[in-house]
Parts: C-alpha cells; structure tokens; sequence
C-alpha cells in the first residue's frame, strides 16, 4: 500500500519534508499539498506533481488524503490537528504541538475522546543515533545516578520574525522534550536567567544568549544555553553527569579537515544538516505506523502538551526571573507506554 500524504505549510520544514518523501521515504507520496501562499502552493504542487490546495480543511478532508504532515506554523496547528481527527485521519505535526498549553489541552481532550493516537509530533532528536545512544547509557546504569546535565542549543543566526519568546516555546522545546525522553522523568521547575551581557548580532528585541535552569522530579539539575544568532554553525550539546560517570554528545561531524592551523571536525550550519538522518527516521517512522494501520507512536501530544506546560512557566520566569513550578496533570491512559 502506498500512503497518500497531505502536506499543509510549503516553507523551510515543509520543503526539506517534500524532498524527503520524493527522495528518501519508501510507501508513501506526497498527493496534496497546501498554504496561505497562492504562489507558493502553485509552484510546490507543480514540482511535486501533487493536487493544490489553498485551505488546509479541505486538503484535509480530500478523499486523496490518507494521512496529513502539518508543517504550517505553530499557532495555526491546533485547527489543522483537530480538523484531521475529526475527519479521522494521522497527523504528523512540526514542533510545537501548540506554543501554549490551553491549546495543546484541547488536543489531548480530542485525542482521547477518538480513542486511538492519531499524532507523532516532529521532536525528531529522539530518532537521532546520538540521543538514542546516550539515553541507552543512561538506562543501562553506566553513569550511576545523574546528577547535572548540560545542553547548549546554538543557532548561525535567526530571522528578525524570531521573538525573544520563541527561544523558549520554539528553540527550547526540543531540549524540554530530550529531557524527558534521556531521563525518564518530567520536569517540575523552571528558571530563566538573563545573562548580564549579549550578542551585538541578536536583534535588539533580543536577549541572546539566554540560560534556563531546569529542575526534573528527582531533583536532576539541567542547564540550557540558548544561543540562537551564535554565527559559527548549528551546534547541539548535551552532556549528562552521573556520580559514576559522564557522557555526552560528540560533534557528529561526517568529516574532520586537516589544515594549516591544525585538526578539525567540520560542523553543520542547520538544522536541517545536523538532524537530516533524524527527519527522515521520524518520517519513515510515521508512514510505517500508518501503512501497517497501527496506533501512532513515537512523541505524542501528550509529550507536546507537557513540553507546552514548561515552556509557559518558562514564560512566566521570562518575565519576571523568578523560579516558576510546573504542575502536570495526571497522563491520561491513552499515553501510558
Ligand atoms: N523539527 C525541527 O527541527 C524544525 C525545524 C524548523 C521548523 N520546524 C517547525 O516547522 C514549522 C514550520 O516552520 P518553518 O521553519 O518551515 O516556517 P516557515 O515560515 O518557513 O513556513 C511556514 C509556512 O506555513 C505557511 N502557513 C502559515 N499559516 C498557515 C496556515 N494557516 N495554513 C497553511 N499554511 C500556513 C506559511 O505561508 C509558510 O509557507 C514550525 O512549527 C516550526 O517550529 C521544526
Ligand atoms: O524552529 C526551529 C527548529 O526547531 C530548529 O530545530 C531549532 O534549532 C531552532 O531554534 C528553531 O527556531
């Protein structure tokens, strides 16, 4: 069976996932595509050899759908999400589910009353070897009981559409969401430090570098550099600290150069370099679930509307640099493991 997908929002995710189904995803193509943008949907469709469409609702509702990647931006997620389940069809959505938790609420509440997960949610460092690896050290007790972790989320540079607080409800989203998945537990605090000093490259609506302190329930203490106009590359770090042991990321660099001012590892630029076998085994992930008719798996809403709970008291310290207390309501069943 070959899935016939939707693909609603044409920009950077929603091209990089257009070549990436042409090219690299087997039992699946791409039959409808769809956006705000005339133009835009005009030349993907062409490309592509898809139907066009210019409301998401109807792309949604074409019998030429079987499945839906939402790859518009995130405040335009929650009607998409709901109107795919109740037409009853699989979702693949792009981070964030939804940038506050109110909405993402309502998505578990739609969610749970179809009975079945109907989402993966694109928190695609879950599918990266690196990631995967540290969280099989953790878990098999090679680094003793963790005490700190540190991670480093650095950007080349951000559009000027990038708001101060889309450096936690978009960029930090992804480390909220490996947190939880490396550690295995949520997290019940947050703090967000403003450093006295920043970058003469940010916008000045910007801070930037910011620092968010997170705390998990037993008590794990984590640090986060959000450093999006770094300008030297798109770095990801994370290092986990164990009483016995610790671990962490390496550059993940294809290549290294030798050259006159010595050795060196080549690093990404983008998002897109550095995770470009993650996108396409989360991709290949969901069209799997969906041609062998399963319940989706892999990040769900649940994870996103939990991810959504921290970012708003991130939010709130953000604001007013005090510690602010994530309180989670109990997990539904339909998202126990
Ligand atoms: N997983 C990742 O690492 C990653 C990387 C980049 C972006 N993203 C996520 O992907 C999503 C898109 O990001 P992007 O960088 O491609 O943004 P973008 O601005 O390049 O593209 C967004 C597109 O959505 C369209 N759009 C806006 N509202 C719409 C609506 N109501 N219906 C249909 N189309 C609509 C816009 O016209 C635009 O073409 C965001 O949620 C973003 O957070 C994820
Ligand atoms: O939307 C993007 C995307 O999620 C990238 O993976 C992240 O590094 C950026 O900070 C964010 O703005």
């Amino acid at each position: 069976m070959t899935v016939n997908i939707g693909v609603i929002g044409l920009g950077m995710m929603g091209r990089d996932h257009l070549r990436r189904f042409s090219e690299v995803i087997s039992g699946a193509k791409v039959s409808a595509v769809c956006d705000i943008q005339r133009e835009t949907v005009d030349e993907m469709a062409k490309t592509f050899a898809a139907t066009p469409f210019y409301d998401a609702d109807a792309l949604i509702n074409s019998q030429q759908v079987d499945a839906v990647v939402i790859c518009s931006i995130g405040p335009a997620h929650k009607e998409q999400i709901l109107a795919a389940f109740k037409a009853g069809k699989p979702v693949f959505c792009e981070k964030p589910l939804t940038p506050g938790a109110d909405e993402a609420r309502q998505i578990i509440d739609a969610e749970v009353k179809t009975g079945k997960r109907l989402l993966q949610l694109g928190f695609m460092r879950r599918f990266d070897a690196g990631y995967q690896k540290l969280k099989q050290t953790i878990e098999a007790g090679e680094l003793g009981d963790i005490l700190l972790m540190h991670c480093a989320h650095r950007n080349p540079t951000v559009p000027e559409s990038y708001t101060l607080e889309m450096a936690i409800n978009d960029s930090a989203t992804h480390e909220i969401d490996i947190i939880r998945y490396l550690l295995n537990e949520d997290i019940v605090a947050v703090r967000v430090d403003r450093p006295g000093k920043k970058t003469s490259r940010a916008c000045p609506h910007l801070q930037d570098p910011l620092i968010v302190i997170f705390e998990t329930e037993s008590g794990v203490r984590i640090d986060d550099e959000l450093f999006v106009n770094c300008g030297y590359g798109y770095d990801i770090r994370c290092e986990v600290v164990g009483e016995q042991a610790i671990a962490g990321l390496t550059g993940q660099a294809l290549t290294y150069a030798r050259a006159p001012y010595g050795y060196g590892q080549n690093i990404a630029h983008s998002c897109m370099e550095r995770f470009a076998v993650a996108y396409d085994r989360e991709v290949q992930h969901f069209v799997n679930r969906v041609r062998d008719g399963k319940a989706l798996s892999g990040p769900s809403s649940w994870d996103g509307y939990v991810v959504a709970l921290v970012c708003d008291a991130g939010l709130a310290s953000l604001k007013d640099g005090e510690k602010h207390r994530v309180i989670i309501p109990p997990r539904p069943a339909l998202y126990q493991d």
